[in-house]
C-alpha cells in the first residue's frame, strides 16, 4: 500500500478536486487518415477510466496526445488544467506505462527501476515498487533474461514510481498470464483506492470491473452508449440506479439489432437484467407489445459482451466513417 509519506501531493488538499483530464473535440490525422474523430471526454479525480475500442480505433493515439507525446490536429486537451505539452507543469505529476519501454538489456531489474524512477523527480524506494509489480524475486536479474510478462511488469513499475497523481497504462495486461493479469488489476485497484487517477487502454477487461468509466473510440454514438451501459456495471449504487434503464434497453435493443434469435420469457428477463424500478419499466413496455422483437436471447450484460455487441452493431450501421 502507498503510505501518505509516499504521496506528497495529497497534502495539497482541494487542488485535486474535480476534473483531471478534459478532452474536447479531439481530432488526429495521420496525413489523409483520420485516426481520431471529434472525441470528447473528461476524467475525474480518483476515476479508473478505460479507453476501449477495436484494433486501430485510436486508443494509443489518444493516450499519446493526453500524455503530451503527440500534438492533436485540432481540439483541446488539458491535464490538471494545463496543456499536456507543458512538461514542467504536468510531467512530475504523471506516471506512464507505454506499450513498449526500451529498457537497457544489461541492467538488472533493480538498476532499471532506480534509473527510471530517478528521472521522475518523485521519491520512492525500489523495494516498494518491486513489491507492487511483483518483481521482488527478480530484482537481481538482467532485463535481457526476463520473460515477456516480467518485462511488462517492469514497464508497470515505471508508471507507479512515487505514486503519481495520474497514471497512464497502455495495454497493461498484454503478455501477462492469468494470475499476473489478476494481480495487475488488483494493484490498479489499490492504486486507485490510494488516490491515483488511472487512465488505460485494454482489450482484456477484468471479470468484475472496479469503479470503471469507459469511452469507446470511433464514434460518439458508441462512446455514449457504452458509457451509459457500463456505468451500470460498476459497484457504485448511485450509478447503478441511474443507469439501470440504459443497461436494460441496451441489452434488449442490441440483441434485436444483431439479429440474435431464441426464446426469452419474462421470468428469464427478470433474472438476467439488472434489478430496480427502471428494469420493471422496460419489462412492462416489452411485455405490453413495445416495438421490440419477441424472439431474442438475452445475455448477462458483462462489460466485454457490451463492447462486442456495440462493435457489431456499429459495423452493421456503418458507424465508422473513418476517412
Ligand atoms: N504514425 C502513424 N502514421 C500513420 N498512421 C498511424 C500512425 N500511428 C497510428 N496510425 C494509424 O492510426 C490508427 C490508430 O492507431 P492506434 O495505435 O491509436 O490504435 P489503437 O486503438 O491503439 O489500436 P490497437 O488496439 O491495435 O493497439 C491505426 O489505423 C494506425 O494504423
Amino acid at each position: 500500500m502507498v503510505t501518505r509519506a509516499h504521496c506528497p501531493w495529497r497534502r495539497r488538499t482541494g487542488e485535486m478536486d474535480g476534473m483531471v483530464i478534459d478532452v474536447q473535440h479531439l481530432n488526429l490525422r495521420y496525413g489523409d487518415f483520420h485516426a481520431v474523430r471529434d472525441l470528447s471526454f473528461h476524467v475525474e479525480r480518483g476515476e479508473l477510466y478505460a479507453l476501449l475500442g477495436t484494433n486501430g480505433a485510436g486508443k494509443t493515439s489518444t493516450l499519446e496526445i493526453v500524455e503530451g507525446h503527440r500534438a492533436p490536429t485540432s481540439g483541446t486537451v488539458t491535464v490538471f488544467g494545463a496543456s499536456p505539452r507543458d512538461r514542467a507543469a504536468v510531467r512530475p505529476r504523471i506516471g506512464i506505462m507505454l506499450q513498449e519501454s526500451g529498457f537497457t538489456p544489461d541492467l538488472t531489474v533493480r538498476e532499471s527501476v532506480r534509473l527510471i524512477g530517478g528521472l521522475t523527480g518523485r521519491e520512492d524506494t525500489v523495494d516498494r515498487v518491486l513489491a507492487i509489480v511483483d518483481l521482488t524475486a527478480k530484482a537481481g536479474t538482467l532485463v535481457s533474461q526476463l520473460s515477456g510478462g516480467e518485462k511488462r511488469r517492469l514497464d508497470f513499475a515505471t508508471a507507479v514510481w512515487g505514486a503519481p497523481e495520474l497514471i497512464f497504462l497502455d495495454e497493461p495486461t498484454t503478455g501477462l498470464d492469468i494470475q499476473s493479469r489478476d494481480a495487475l488489476w488488483a494493484a490498479v485497484d489499490r492504486l486507485r483506492e490510494d488516490g491515483s487517477t488511472i487512465v488505460l487502454t485494454t482489450h482484456y477487461l477484468p471479470a468484475s470491473p472496479p469503479l470503471l468509466v469507459v469511452a469507446v473510440l470511433s464514434t460518439v454514438v458508441m462512446m455514449v452508449a457504452l458509457s451509459l451501459a457500463t456505468a451500470g456495471l460498476t459497484n457504485s449504487p448511485e450509478h447503478a440506479q441511474v443507469t439501470t434503464l440504459p443497461v436494460s434497453l441496451g441489452v434488449i435493443a442490441v440483441s434485436s439489432w444483431v439479429g440474435i434469435t431464441g426464446t426469452a420469457d419474462l421470468t428469464l428477463l427478470k433474472r438476467l437484467l439488472p434489478g430496480g424500478a427502471a428494469t420493471e419499466l422496460v419489462l412492462d413496455a416489452w411485455n405490453g407489445g413495445a416495438p421490440l422483437t419477441d424472439s431474442l436471447i438475452l445475455l448477462a450484460p458483462t462489460l466485454s459482451w457490451v463492447v462486442i455487441a456495440i462493435s457489431l452493431a456499429a459495423r452493421m450501421f456503418r458507424w465508422e466513417p473513418r476517412r
